[in-house]
């Protein structure tokens, strides 16, 4: 049976560090981090992980920000609340809930946030950075997948990295970061000529489709790490329940290392969030 990685143990830590962080700002510059969360909509899930997000912040001491606007909120609206942040001196991090409803620029959006005020690491500025490998804003979700896989290996150097998944949100800075780590990487997606003989060759595999039970354990390295970062909302027995994009049972049979879903990568996502607000506080003393 395959170890367990146990993203919520992980992620205490990672809040552990923010929290810290968090009284050193305090104590010395008297400055509270301060995240503002935006969401466009009704969403549920989109709600959950606000709420979760917004809950994890008190916790380590963040003041958070939340702002709720109609599904039908017009580009100028959301640019004049952005610009509102973008100036106010006690938000240090933005977050703009992704995706946004269909009539809104999403790129500009993300773009006129101010980069340093970034905490996702969307902007193009840190997407840049990334991949020329300056320091920048990690996305929070690879961050927190690389923090998992560390704690598994040593060092990542030659290992064979496979990500299944392309989005900007996941998929490429998961290859930027696993790149800059010595892996030899290869993305896979939609169009991939047999994705399955792809996936065998990786002794990483991070699977980031929104497929629900996609990865199956004939597509698995035997010892393979296998990171889920897939959240995909099913019903059983009239009951919601979350599946990663990986037959848990089934990989964990071949698989060295696994991490579930959920309690996985996304109390690490935000874990990351929060580690990156309060790196955004740092850079923005004066
Ligand atoms: N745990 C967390 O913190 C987070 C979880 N997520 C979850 O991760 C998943 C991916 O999110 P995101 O990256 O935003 O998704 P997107 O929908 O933006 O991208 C999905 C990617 O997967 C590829 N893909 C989809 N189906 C298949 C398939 N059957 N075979 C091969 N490739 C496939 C697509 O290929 P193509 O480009 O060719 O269409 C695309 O590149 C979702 O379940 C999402 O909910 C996302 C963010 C954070
Ligand atoms: N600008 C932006 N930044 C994001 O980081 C972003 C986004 N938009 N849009 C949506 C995705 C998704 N995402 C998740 C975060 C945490 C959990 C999470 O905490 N999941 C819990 C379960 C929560 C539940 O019960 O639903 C778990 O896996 O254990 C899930 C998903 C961040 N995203
Ligand atoms: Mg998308």
């Amino acid at each position: 049976m395959a170890q367990v990685i146990d993203g919520k143990q992980l992620a205490s830590q990672v809040l552990e560090d923010a929290a810290a962080e968090v009284e050193w700002l305090k104590h010395h510059f008297e400055s509270v981090p301060g995240l503002a969360v935006v969401l466009v909509g009704d969403d549920a899930a989109s709600q959950i992980y606000v709420r979760n997000k917004i809950k994890r912040a008190k916790e380590a001491g963040i003041a958070s920000f939340e702002h709720y606007l109609e599904a039908d909120t017009s580009q100028a609206t959301l640019d004049a609340l952005i610009q509102e942040l973008n100036d106010d001196p006690g938000v240090h991090g933005i977050l703009v809930q992704l995706p946004l409803p269909e009539h809104i620029d999403e790129a500009r959006i993300i773009s006129s946030i101010l980069p340093e005020k970034d905490v996702d690491g969307f902007h193009p500025a840190n997407v840049g950075a990334l991949s020329q490998g300056r320091a920048s804003l990690v996305p929070c979700t690879p961050q927190g997948c690389l923090i998992m896989l560390r704690h598994v290996h040593q060092d990542l150097s030659g290992k064979n990295a496979v990500i299944v998944g392309r989005s900007n949100i996941v998929g490429k800075p998961m290859a930027a970061l696993l790149l800059q780590e010595n892996c030899t990487v290869t993305i896979a997606h939609s169009r991939t000529r047999d994705i399955r003989k792809v996936c065998q060759e990786a002794d990483i595999l991070i699977a980031a489709t929104g497929s629900p039970g996609l990865i199956q354990s004939d597509w698995i390295k035997p010892e393979a790490t296998v990171i889920d970062v897939g959240i995909n909302a099913i019903e059983v027995d009239g009951q919601r329940k979350l599946i990663g994009d990986v037959d848990f049972d089934g990989a964990s049979q071949v698989a060295g290392a696994i991490s579930p879903v959920p309690g996985g990568v996304g109390p690490m996502t935000i874990a990351c969030l929060l580690l990156n607000t309060t790196r955004a506080a740092k850079n923005q003393l004066t």
